[in-house]
């Protein structure tokens, strides 16, 4: 039999076309289009399996060949074929480990591409990579492809990973079933030669290499295209279907310049491209740098890279043949697993290899896709979360970001520790002091309350009450007749109090929310009830100042019940207790209300005899004694010589201070200390707990110091900084500039704020002080920077503690300046340059339609005559017609001078121009193209 037309031999079968293209997927055999010619076996192959399986037709739809749902009568491999007769067992037919396979057809468009859709299929991820199916390695590079015993079925297999070339016949797993190839005879048919290694020579399936096939602008513009005139020139470099030697403009067509576009020999750059086909050329991401590019920048990708033509002059049809060898592999482009939507769990600032060993694929394949989707990392460098989540969507997996609390537990489980929980029964918890955190509004008397608490209530101790700063301290009451004691942490404010939580450290139990009688309640006052009723802390209310004249605690109260804070006296469950810090009246009066509020509200009771656990609370390093840490031990016990881990610091309890600055050679539940002996200095926060070995300290240490080391990289790229002000804003993420300033003196700090605020940056940026201060800038201005993307401004001030390392870690942007008007200059040049940027159209050239073309594969095609300027390609245009406008937004998909696919024509000459899936075209239209211009700002 001759050779016959796809939709010739569909007539005669009485059935569509497209059931025979989807017949001969199924029989492995690959078919461009109904128009391709099949050969005289596969006829008959084809009929065979019509006859048989006259029930198969259905079947044969190329319905969701994504889905692997296996359809009856489709050749499975690795299963015994049910159903009907299937077609005449295959080599082909053999096992294969690497589980089904959704079949031949593309995978529909990637998300990640750009907004035009890919003429056929996906310019990411291989469609029909195989996928994996449990544990079986991914078919990413290196590695054996399956053994000569299960080379694919289908007709375009996945490219074989560089590597070991195709060897002929044998166990060469890609390839079009050489039966439908015209010009090849393969094994199957018996007609010939077996299938030569191809020109490429053994890389040519380079999968890292390779875009996909499928990718945008990467398909010929069909068979012919190939063919076209041009096309005799000499093969570069053995290209295979690169026919043409660089034709005009074509090596420096958009893409060319990906990573594939490597220079080549004659006709290297522009060879590349498969044939004369319209819109052939487009750049597969929209001309996206660094994307794989169409396929003028794949002639190094898939044959030898330039270089002189290895034979002379190829036919047609050797040239055919390749090009229809090449199809297969370049399928591939980056072999990828495919998930079923499972979910993939990774830490916040994994790697692509952390990426790569959860879904068992091979990291490198995950950065060329990275590569591909615009960003260049690599493997062991961490991503973003959202990069995760995009590549995981790409694969098909759902990517969840582990929090850093929830990977510390992980972490802590994996050596069977659990922080956080009282061990043991009911009965081996005992009563344990409330912990207690003071609130309020600026100047309303917090640190005067503290002072007064600590200096009349501190437990006396052995040095006779010499109180001693460590970041909190114990004071005690006597409350029906029973001595009672409670912690304070000693630092004012509910930052720190946020700043705590914010790490998942829940360090108070009750807070004192103060408020001046003489003030009433003012914003901080909302702000710290809110903080505090957030973390479902129960609140006492000190009414302070009421020795003060115009005190009026009455007035407090009535204006916290609008905060859902009642008296008790009013009805309410809320305790108000009406004191003055300053000359030390009612202090008693508030301690009781701590413990009946306690003892009320709450069970605070711990097991005293575990290994202790709790938080730092305050950490530094003193020049005497090295790292000490003040921490609150909240269950079990700490002793001298007990091994600790805190946050990413370890080491031995050399020696322990009480608030009294006496040595105790124990702390039990709710009882800071200082603590001498760690590695290094731990934050504010972080949690500890004694281990029995230092070995597991030290290991629990340097994985949450990796971990953070790998967050901190991960947040630092996200972080504003004055630099990408610009680029943040512009990309639309941030409309104001927040600053927090902090100075020597206060007059500095108002005449920078006052100076800043009178910047004149139009109203399209915002520039607000969120915070302004007197003295360092410290951890908490670095926090709250953290969570308001602020920058911090320090005038003739440094950061002080671990400022430093955490604005670091958060990737926070703090500048020194000792010059206001240095300061004043960098911000306003900031602020000019975020300012958004205006666009302005500006037009390009316009083409006037002489004449439309109808292309089958391109749609209609507009023979132009330039009018004026210049006609680029993939620039934006619009169709005019007697003055009006038809369509807007159009692009400039294809151009072509002659035969010629070219980047640009000139006014005065004629060319084609190809304006994608528009079509409504006429003679005498108008193509206006346009860009759009960012307007420098004055
Ligand atoms: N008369 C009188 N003055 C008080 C009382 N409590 C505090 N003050 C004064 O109020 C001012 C502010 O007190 P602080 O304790 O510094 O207030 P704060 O809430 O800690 O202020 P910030 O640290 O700025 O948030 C100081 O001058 C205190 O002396 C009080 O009960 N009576």
């Amino acid at each position: 039999m001759a050779k016959v037309r796809v939709y010739e031999l569909a007539k005669e079968l009485g059935v569509e076309s497209k059931v025979v293209m989807a017949k001969l997927q199924e029989l492995g055999e690959f078919v461009r289009s109904a128009s391709s010619t099949i050969e005289a076996p596969v006829v008959r192959k084809l009929t065979d399996a019509f006859d048989g399986g006259g029930s198969n037709r259905r079947a044969a739809k190329p319905s969701a060949p994504r889905k692997a749902a296996p359809k009856p009568g489709a050749p499975r491999p690795g299963a015994p074929t049910p159903g009907p007769p299937a077609p005449a067992p295959r080599p082909t037919d053999g096992p294969r480990p690497d589980g089904p396979r959704p079949g031949p057809a593309p995978r529909p468009g990637p998300k990640l591409a750009p907004s035009k859709p890919a003429p056929a299929g996906p310019e990411f991820t291989a469609p029909p990579a195989p996928r994996p199916s449990g544990n079986t390695p991914p078919p990413a590079s290196s590695g054996p492809r399956p053994g000569p015993a299960a080379p694919k079925p289908a007709g375009r297999p996945a490219p074989k990973p560089g590597g070991g070339g195709p060897k002929p016949g044998g166990n060469r797993p890609a390839g079009p079933r050489p039966g439908n190839n015209p010009f090849t005879s393969g094994g199957s048919t018996g007609m010939g030669r077996p299938q030569a290694p191809r020109p490429g020579g053994g890389n040519r399936p380079n999968p890292g290499m390779m875009p996909q096939r499928p990718a945008a602008g990467g398909r010929p513009g069909g068979p012919a295209g190939g063919r076209g005139p041009g096309g005799g020139g000499g093969r570069p470099g053995g290209g295979g279907f690169a026919g043409r030697p660089a034709g005009p403009g074509g090596g420096g067509r958009p893409g060319g310049g990906g990573f594939a576009g490597r220079p080549g020999g004659p006709g290297g750059g522009g060879g590349g491209r498969p044939g004369g086909g319209f819109g052939g050329g487009r750049p597969g991401f929209g001309g996206r740098p660094g994307g794989p590019g169409g396929r003028g920048g794949t002639q190094g990708a898939f044959g030898r890279p330039g270089g002189p033509p290895r034979r002379g002059r190829k036919s047609k049809r050797q040239r055919r043949q390749e090009y229809e060898a090449m199809q297969a592999p370049s399928v591939g482009g980056v072999m990828l697993p495919r998930g079923s939507g499972e979910t993939v769990r990774l830490s916040r600032g994994a790697s692509l290899t952390d990426f790569a060993e959860k879904i068992n694929a091979n990291p490198a394949s995950l950065v060329q896709v990275m590569f591909n989707l615009g960003e260049m990392v690599t493997a062991t460098q961490s991503v973003s979360d959202e990069t995760l989540r995009l590549l995981g969507e790409e694969m098909n997996y759902t990517v969840r970001i582990v929090s850093p609390e929830e990977e510390d537990r992980e972490l802590l489980e994996s050596f069977d520790i659990e922080f956080g929980e009282d061990e043991g029964e009911e009965e081996e918890l005992v009563a344990r002091p409330p912990v207690v955190t003071v609130m309020g509004h600026v100047d309303h008397g917090k640190t005067r309350l503290l002072d007064a608490i600590r200096k009349t209530n501190v437990i006396e101790g052995e040095a006779g009450g010499i109180t001693q700063h460590i970041g909190a301290y114990q004071a005690s009451t006597v409350v029906n007749e029973e001595e009672r004691k409670i912690t304070f942490i000693d630092t004012p404010g509910h930052e720190a109090f946020t700043a705590m939580r914010a790490r998942g450290a829940k360090s108070t139990d009750i807070a004192i929310l103060v408020v001046a009688a003489n003030d009433g309640v003012m914003p901080q006052t909302v702000e710290a009830l809110n903080h505090a009723k957030a973390a479902g802390v129960p609140i006492v209310v000190a009414v302070n100042k009421i020795d003060v004249e115009g005190a009026d605690p009455a007035k407090v109260r009535g204006q916290l019940t609008e905060y859902g804070l009642v008296a008790e006296e009013y009805g309410g469950d809320t305790m108000f207790v009406d004191v003055a810090a300053k000359p030390g009246i009612n202090i008693d009066g508030l301690l009781e209300a701590v413990v009946l509020t306690a003892d009320a509200t709450l069970d605070l009771r711990a097991n005293p005899n575990q290994d202790a656990q709790g938080i730092a609370i305050e950490a530094h390093l003193d020049k005497g004694r090295g790292a000490v840490a003040t921490v609150l031990v909240q269950r079990g016990t700490l002793r001298v010589g007990d091994t600790m881990v805190a946050g990413d610091a370890h080491g031995r309890v050399r020696a322990m201070l009480d608030d009294t600055g006496n040595n105790v050679e124990e702390a039990g539940p709710s009882t800071p200390v200082l603590v001498q002996g760690l590695t290094n200095v731990p934050g504010a926060g972080d949690n500890f707990l004694v281990v029995s070995e230092d070995r597991t300290a030290r290991q629990i240490a340097e994985k949450r110091a990796a971990r953070e080391r790998n967050a901190a990289f991960a947040k630092r790229t996200r972080r504003v900084s004055l630099e990408d002000l610009d680029k943040a804003l512009k990309a639309g993420e941030m409309e104001q500039l927040n600053l927090i300033i902090k100075g020597d003196a206060s007059g500095s700090v108002e005449a920078l704020e006052s100076s800043l605020l009178q910047l004149d940056v139009g109203d399209d940026v915002e520039l607000r002080v969120l915070h302004r201060g007197v003295g360092a800038v410290t951890e908490t201005d670095i926090d709250l920077a953290t969570g308001s993307d602020a920058i911090v401004i320090g005038f003739n001030v440094r950061a002080a503690g671990r400022a430093t390392q955490m604005a670091e870690r958060e990737g926070v942007d703090v500048r020194y300046y000792s010059v206001i008007y240095q300061a004043i200059e960098e911000i306003e040049a900031a602020l000019k340059g975020m300012l958004k940027p205006e666009y302005e159209e500006v037009e390009l050239g316009t083409a006037e339609i002489r004449e439309v073309f109808r292309s089958s594969k391109l749609g209609n095609i507009a023979g132009v005559l330039i009018r004026s300027g210049e006609v680029k390609r993939n620039t934006k245009a619009r169709l005019v017609r007697d003055g009006k406008v038809i369509a807007e937004s159009l692009n400039i998909e294809g151009l072509r001078r002659f035969k010629d696919d070219v980047t640009e024509i000139r006014e005065g000459y004629e060319g084609g121009i190809n304006l994608g899936s528009f079509n409504d075209i006429k003679i005498d239209d108008v193509i206006a193209t346009y860009e759009m211009r960012e307007k420098p700002r004055g």
